[in-house]
C-alpha cells in the first residue's frame, strides 16, 4: 500500500542558549490510509513541532514531506489546510466566537472559498448541520448559539466537527481532549474514535493519556528528544500494557 503521508529525514533546528538544537532530529514516518496513530512523548519531545511541520505552520530545516506523492515541504499553511485539518488543545482556537455554531460549521464546510462566499447558503445547509449534531447531547439544538457562549467541551466538539466536515485527507488531533473534565473528555474521545472509523479517516493523535493511547488507534509512536524511539504496529499495540509504556517516560 502506498503511504498517504511520508516524512523523510525531517530535521528542525533552533538556536537556543548559544547553540543549535535539533528539536526534530531525523524523523522518518510513513502514514498509510486509515491509519489512526497515537503519538506519545514527554513535554518538549517535539510532538507539536512535528504537527506544525505537517501543517506547514512551521517549516522544516531539512527533510521532505510528501502527501499522496506530492512534495508539500514548501507549500504554505493555507494550501495544506485544504487537505489537512487540526484540532488544538485550547477550546478557544479553531472556532469563531462571534459566530453561531451553524455559521462556524458553514465556514468549515466551505473551507477553501473566499470568506465572503463561505458564509452564503446557510439555509441550504441547516438540515445537514441538524443531522450532524442531533445525537450529540452537547450540541443538539445549539445551532443558533454564539460560540462564545458554549462551554469548553461544546467548543471542542464543534472544533472536531469542523475539522472533519469536509473529510480531510489527514486529521491531526493535538491533545484535543486534554483541557476537558474527565467525563466530557471521554465523550469526545468516543465520538472521535467512532467518526474516524466510520468515515475511514487517517489520523495522527497526540495525547498524554496512557489509557487513551492503549485503547484507541491502530498504531502508536513515542517521540523523545525529536526522534521516534518506538513505532508499534496493530498487533504490537494490541498487546501493550500501560506499564510497558511507562518505561519510555
Ligand atoms: N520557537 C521555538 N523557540 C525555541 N524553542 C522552541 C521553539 N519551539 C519549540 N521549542 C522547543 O522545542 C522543544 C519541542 O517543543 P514541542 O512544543 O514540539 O514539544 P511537545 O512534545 O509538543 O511538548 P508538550 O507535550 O509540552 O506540548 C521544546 O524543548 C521547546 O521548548
Amino acid at each position: 500500500m502506498k503511504p498517504l503521508l511520508e516524512i523523510d529525514d525531517a530535521v528542525k533546528t533552533i538556536y537556543n542558549d548559544n547553540q543549535n538544537l535539533n528539536i526534530l532530529d531525523g524523523i522518518n514516518l510513513k502514514i498509510y490510509p486509515k491509519d489512526f496513530i497515537v503519538v506519545l512523548g514527554t513535554n518538549g519531545a517535539g510532538k507539536s513541532t512535528l504537527l506544525d511541520a505537517i501543517t506547514g505552520a512551521n517549516k522544516l530545516s531539512s527533510g521532505d514531506i510528501k502527501l499522496n506523492d506530492d512534495d508539500i515541504t514548501q507549500k504554505n499553511l493555507a494550501k495544506r489546510s485544504r487537505y489537512i485539518s487540526r484540532v488544538y488543545q485550547d477550546p478557544k482556537l479553531g472556532t469563531s466566537p462571534r459566530m453561531t455554531v451553524a455559521e462556524n460549521l458553514l465556514l468549515a464546510q466551505r473551507r477553501g472559498l473566499p470568506r465572503r462566499l463561505r458564509l452564503r447558503k446557510l439555509n441550504e445547509n441547516i438540515e445537514k448541520f441538524k443531522e450532524l449534531t442531533k445525537d450529540l447531547p452537547t450540541l443538539d439544538n445549539r445551532l443558533n448559539t454564539f460560540t462564545e457562549k458554549l462551554s469548553g467541551g461544546q467548543r471542542q466538539t464543534l472544533s472536531f466537527l469542523m475539522a472533519i466536515i469536509q473529510k480531510p485527507e489527514l486529521l491531526l488531533l493535538d491533545e484535543h481532549t486534554a483541557a476537558l473534565d474527565p467525563q466530557t473528555s471521554q465523550e469526545l474521545m468516543e465520538l472521535t474514535s467512532k467518526v474516524i472509523l466510520e468515515k475511514g479517516l487517517t489520523c495522527l493523535m497526540v495525547t498524554h493519556n496512557l489509557t487513551e493511547a492503549i485503547k484507541y488507534g491502530n498504531r502508536l509512536i513515542v517521540l523523545k528528544k525529536g526522534k521516534i524511539i518506538l513505532d508499534l504496529d496493530k498487533d504490537q499495540k494490541a498487546a501493550l500494557k500501560e506499564q510497558d509504556l511507562l518505561e519510555y517516560f
